[in-house]
């Protein structure tokens, strides 16, 4: 019976599910599961471009993203770390969000 004790906990922390591409970029960083924070998706993607080297030494806040993975799916050749829109768009393209 809900007698009022189960409330939900104080803090949802949203998980996402990412598509079959993505999840591949972030295991290709090491990420395990298919379950993840937009947090964690983010951090798995910086260290996928730095490990690939796909920033721009001299310009570290540009990544070329062009004939890689990460460029189909953000469907760019390269993006300013400082502009981050493409990113947004892709991520919603890409993470199916859990609501449970
Ligand atoms: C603030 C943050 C950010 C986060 C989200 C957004 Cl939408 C924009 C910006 N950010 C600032 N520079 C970067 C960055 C720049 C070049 C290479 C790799 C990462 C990032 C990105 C992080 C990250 O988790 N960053 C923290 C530690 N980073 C510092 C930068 N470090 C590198 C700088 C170039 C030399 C190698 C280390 C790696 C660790 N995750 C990202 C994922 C993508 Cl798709 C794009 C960029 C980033």
């Amino acid at each position: 019976a809900s007698d009022g004790a189960c409330r939900s906990p104080p803090r949802q922390v949203k998980q996402v599910r990412p598509k079959l591409p993505l999840l591949k970029i972030l295991q290709t960083a090491g990420a395990q599961g298919e379950i993840f924070t937009v947090t964690q998706v983010m951090h798995y993607l910086g260290q996928y471009i730095t490990m690939k080297q796909l920033y721009d030494p001299r310009e570290q806040h540009m990544v070329y993203c062009g004939g890689d993975l990460l460029g189909e799916l953000l469907g760019c050749q390269s993006f300013s770390v400082k502009n981050p829109s493409p990113l947004y768009a892709m991520l919603r393209r890409n993470l199916v969000a859990l609501t449970t």
